[in-house]
């Protein structure tokens, strides 16, 4: 049992490694697009929750990238039961009629089943080929054969592709919507700014400047200079004048788009760029880590705080501790993505993806995906939060957040 779930993590940490789901980020562009021109823009004025839009967009993409599934919109309607499941993991293990548990292992039952069908079709479809490619998850797991040099059954393959997509879907969605609250809105200066100036070096200034006689920034006057050449260190002293109050991802994600030809979609060198976000987006999580805990096994007998854990215990990690703690952390309270410039904070102390070796495999995946939703969001509309203090109920914002979105003028 441990040897085979060791290869099946292997196996997952293949189909997941870096340098492999850097070709992903074109297909998460395409899918977002698709979500902005269907329904983020016909809704440009009105309602919009953000969680429900993160979901939507993270369950394609774990529909088609990790499941294979190619009609994802069919699926779409079952992204409550794998809510479901999730809650049941979560909640009083007491499978009585009504009870969360119990809804949770019937949705599991039936989604293992839908998940089956679509693994059989994928089998018989790889049998067919004589060199078959392993384009998804499910494909892997097919073609992979265990310790014994025997092929997974379709049972053992849904169950770890349901696994997967429960972990993949709903930690990034939660990531996504705590970056948008969190995360202070673009400023309209800054907007007007990029239309006036086409994006380049005098429109970040000037919409710094005019964002700053506004008294929406405070910001040292050697930056407002528009005659000066927009280096690297330029755009650091912004990003530190302004203070992330002023959504400073969107310059760089107003960068990224203005290099774009129409209809081309982002790379992996896109994403490369988007540091500053990145930034918002670990120090989002450092404050709201969308996996809040992690169970651990003591290796030896430890001393911790005047308590002995004794070998072979298990321990429960609590990441918003480890996150709060001001020797690491210092005003941990505060909101500052400057924390993670440079080398970032030390090892162990920023644990949202987890540690050590069960660490989590999606870091890449999740990154990607997070930094192509924010992109196709920022680059198209403003936003406004409709509950601007959204309460956090056990872990989400009580109303999804609600926010309304204005499509940039063009
Ligand atoms: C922001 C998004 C995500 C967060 C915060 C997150 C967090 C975590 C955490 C805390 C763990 C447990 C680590 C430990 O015990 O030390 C974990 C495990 C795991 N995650 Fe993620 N995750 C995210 C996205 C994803 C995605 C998108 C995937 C897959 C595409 C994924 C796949 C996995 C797998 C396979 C494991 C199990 C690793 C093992 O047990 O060996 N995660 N994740």
């Amino acid at each position: 049992m441990v040897v085979r779930s060791k290869l099946s993590r292997e196996l997952i940490a293949v189909f997941l490694k870096p340098n492999a789901v850097q070709s992903f980020v074109p297909a998460m562009d395409r899918v977002a697009r698709e979500l902005v021109r269907k329904e983020w823009e016909p809704m440009a004025g009105r309602e919009v929750v953000v969680y429900e839009m993160a979901k939507k967009y993270t369950f394609e993409l774990a529909c088609q990238l990790l499941a294979g599934i190619e009609d994802p919109e069919h699926w779409a309607g079952f992204h409550d039961r794998f809510a479901s499941v999730l809650a049941g993991i979560t909640s009083v293990p007491i499978d009585f009629p009504g009870t969360t548990f119990s809804k949770a292992i019937k949705d599991a039952r039936f989604l293992r089943k839908k998940i089956g069908v679509i693994i059989k079709e994928g089998k018989s479809r790889l049998e067919k080929e004589e060199n078959p490619s392993i384009p998804d998850l499910v494909s892997g797991y097919l073609l992979t054969p265990d310790e014994n040099g025997k092929f997974r059954s379709v049972d053992d393959t849904a169950e770890k592709i349901l696994g997967i997509m429960i972990g993949a879907f709903e930690t990034t969605s939660m990531a996504l919507t705590f970056t948008i609250k969190i995360s202070r809105r673009a400023s309209p200066c800054l907007s007007r700014g990029f239309q006036r100036f086409n994006f380049s070096l005098p429109t970040t200034l000037g919409a710094l400047h005019e964002a700053a006689m506004e008294g929406i920034i405070k910001i040292s006057t050697r930056v407002l200079d528009p005659n000066t050449q927009f280096s690297y260190r330029w755009k650091e002293w912004a990003w530190r004048g302004c203070r992330y109050d002023f959504g400073m991802e969107a310059i760089e994600i107003m960068e990224i788009a203005k290099a774009k030809g129409p209809g081309e979609l982002l790379t992996w060198g896109d994403i490369q760029k988007m540091r500053y976000t990145w930034n918002v987006v670990c120090e989002t999580m450092r404050l709201a880590p969308p996996a809040q805990i992690a169970f651990k096994e003591a290796l030896t007998d430890f001393t911790f705080a005047g308590y002995t854990i004794p070998k072979g215990w298990k321990i429960c990690w609590s990441f918003h501790s480890t996150h709060k703690d001001p020797a690491y952390f210092p005003n941990p309270e505060e909101f500052d993505p400057t924390r993670f410039e440079g080398n970032g904070p030390t090892t162990y102390t920023y644990v949202p993806f987890g540690g050590g070796n069960r660490m989590c495999l999606g870091k890449e995946y999740a990154r990607q995906e997070i930094l192509v939703f924010i992109y196709n969001l920022v680059k198209k509309f403003h936003r406004k939060k409709l509950i601007p203090n959204d309460r956090v109920v056990f872990k989400s914002p009580e109303n999804g957040l609600p926010i309304c979105l204005t499509a940039h003028e063009t």
